[in-house]
């Protein structure tokens, strides 16, 4: 089969979070099970377009309402990555360093997405499934089906995979004139109470809709930000696949982020080297248990309650762990993880921005990993920690519940159900007993780490869900 993924973010070239790690591993399982795979992406101006030589393979023009933006397609002059990569570079729209958070955004992406289709309407070949990922990708369904310009895609299936219902997109109908032209009688198409929205129109019109878990997919039947009819209403033809990890890129044997590399057979002596490097560079007790946090600092994945953990059982039970916490977000979140740093100097410690190579040395180096997130679709995180030998301490939702048993129950997490301070401090005092049992707590940790969370099962799930659309 020939599949094409359409997607804001592809790791290495561009990751935010989490859709980057799935968009630049999936397709590499998919072409490793025989089928040709490829991922089509904006063309940002950060360190990968700055150490990469690019060719163009094709020039064009995509029409934003009054304005005719030219865009080149480029390709990697030596591509390793497993899959064909084709990004859109379009001067004036993603010449910029970060992939979000610019006041154009709603623009920017519409203009990917027709200049997306504009060039795969002039190819010759036919692709057999076309992947989107997240709202920045949710009106080529409609597009593909409903707009007169593209009608040759009409019988081509399309997937949308939900990787964040949060982020939904949406913005008003003074913007509607950016679309490509298309009948009024499909307006209901591309709305969601009164807006024009991405990633209804995406759940809409896709052929298929996937969720990242299958746990999510029951989740936001009832909490989704306003779409949870829609959800329910679009229920039959959704399915929830659970997400792989790239298992050459997060190998503690191989990795080439970390300084001390390690394997079941020598994790203890490997885990206490890299923990060692950690606890050396923030300042830490390598003797003590270490918790970590890895991820974005906003209300989704709970990070506002971390400044009261850390206060408190910094505070009650002094000296008796570390915690280190890596993310950027909210600045109020950030601002109070900072604060306590002053006061708590020697076990608590917190890097504020993106790293991505430290993440990697702290999943190596940590003891226990904290996800006591509101929301997690999937989360990649705990499944990281998993392959590294760190337990994760998770808050039951999502596809934290799909994939983290607690030790109680026979399993090797420690979970949850409220995302509160009580819930996660009396979490970390589970944990802080276990780490204690020595023998008990490296079993556990050489378990985990042989669990196959690799991509090999779900690339196939996807390749049959896309089978089953073929005639
Ligand atoms: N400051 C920082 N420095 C370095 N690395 C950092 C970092 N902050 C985050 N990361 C990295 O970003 C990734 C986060 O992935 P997650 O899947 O946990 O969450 P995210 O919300 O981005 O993804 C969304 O999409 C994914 C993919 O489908 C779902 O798993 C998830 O539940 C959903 O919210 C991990 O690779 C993590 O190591």
């Amino acid at each position: 089969m020939d599949i094409i993924h359409i997607s804001a973010e592809c790791y290495p070239a561009a990751k935010a979070g989490g859709l980057g790690d799935v968009v630049g591993a999936l397709p590499k399982y998919q072409k490793m099970l025989g089928h040709s795979a490829s991922v089509i992406m904006p063309f940002y101006h950060g360190k990968f377009s700055r150490e990469n030589k690019f060719s163009v393979i094709f020039s064009g023009f995509a029409r934003l309402g009054h304005t005719n933006f030219a865009f080149n397609v480029l390709t990697l002059d030596e591509n390793n990555l497993g899959y064909d990569l084709f990004m859109i570079d379009i001067p004036g729209l993603f010449d910029r360093e970060n992939i979000y958070s610019y006041h154009d955004d709603t623009e920017r992406f519409i203009t990917f997405q027709i200049a997306t289709l504009n060039w795969l309407n002039q190819r010759e070949i036919m692709p057999d499934i076309i992947h989107c990922h997240d709202s920045h990708t949710g009106f080529i369904p409609f597009m593909m089906s409903k707009v007169r310009e593209y009608s040759k895609f009409e019988q081509v299936p399309t997937i949308f995979t939900i990787h964040n219902g949060q982020y939904q997109g949406q913005f008003g109908f003074d913007k509607l004139y950016f679309l490509p032209p298309f009948h009024s009688y499909f307006n209901g198409l591309v709305e969601w109470h009164n807006l024009i929205n991405p990633l209804a129109s995406a759940i809409k019109c896709a052929w298929r809709v996937t969720t990242v878990s299958p746990s999510y997919l029951d989740e936001i039947g009832y909490s989704m930000k306003g779409m949870e009819d829609l959800l329910r209403q679009e229920r039959g033809k959704s399915v929830g696949i659970l997400n792989g990890i790239d298992a050459d890129v997060w190998n503690p044997a191989t990795d080439p982020m970390l300084e001390q590399k390690y394997s079941i057979k020598n994790i203890t002596e490997g885990k206490a080297a890299n923990k060692e490097v950690l606890c050396k560079q923030f300042n830490l007790n390598p003797e003590k248990p270490l918790f970590t946090f890895i991820g974005r600092l906003v209300g989704e994945k709970g990070a506002d309650v971390l400044p009261e953990i850390i206060y408190n059982i910094s505070k009650f039970n002094p000296g008796e762990q570390n915690i280190l916490v890596l993310g950027s977000g909210e600045k109020h979140i950030e601002n109070s993880l900072l604060h306590l740093e002053s006061e708590f100097k020697g076990s608590y410690c917190s890097y504020i921005g993106y790293n991505e190579k430290l993440s990697h040395v702290i999943y190596a180096g940590a003891d226990f990993l904290l996800m006591p997130s509101r929301v997690e679709p999937c989360g990649l995180n705990q499944l990281y920690a998993l392959r590294y030998g760190t337990v994760p301490i998770v808050r039951r939702t999502g596809g934290l519940r799909d994939t983290v048993i607690d030790i109680g129950d026979g399993g090797f997490g420690i979970c949850h159900d409220q995302c509160s301070a009580f819930d996660v401090l009396h979490s970390m005092q589970r944990a802080k007993s276990f780490y204690q049992k020595k023998r008990d707590f490296n079993k556990i940790r050489k378990q985990i780490m042989q669990i196959d969370h690799s991509w090999n099962k779900a690339a196939q799930d996807y390749i049959e869900l896309y089978q089953s659309l073929k005639s």
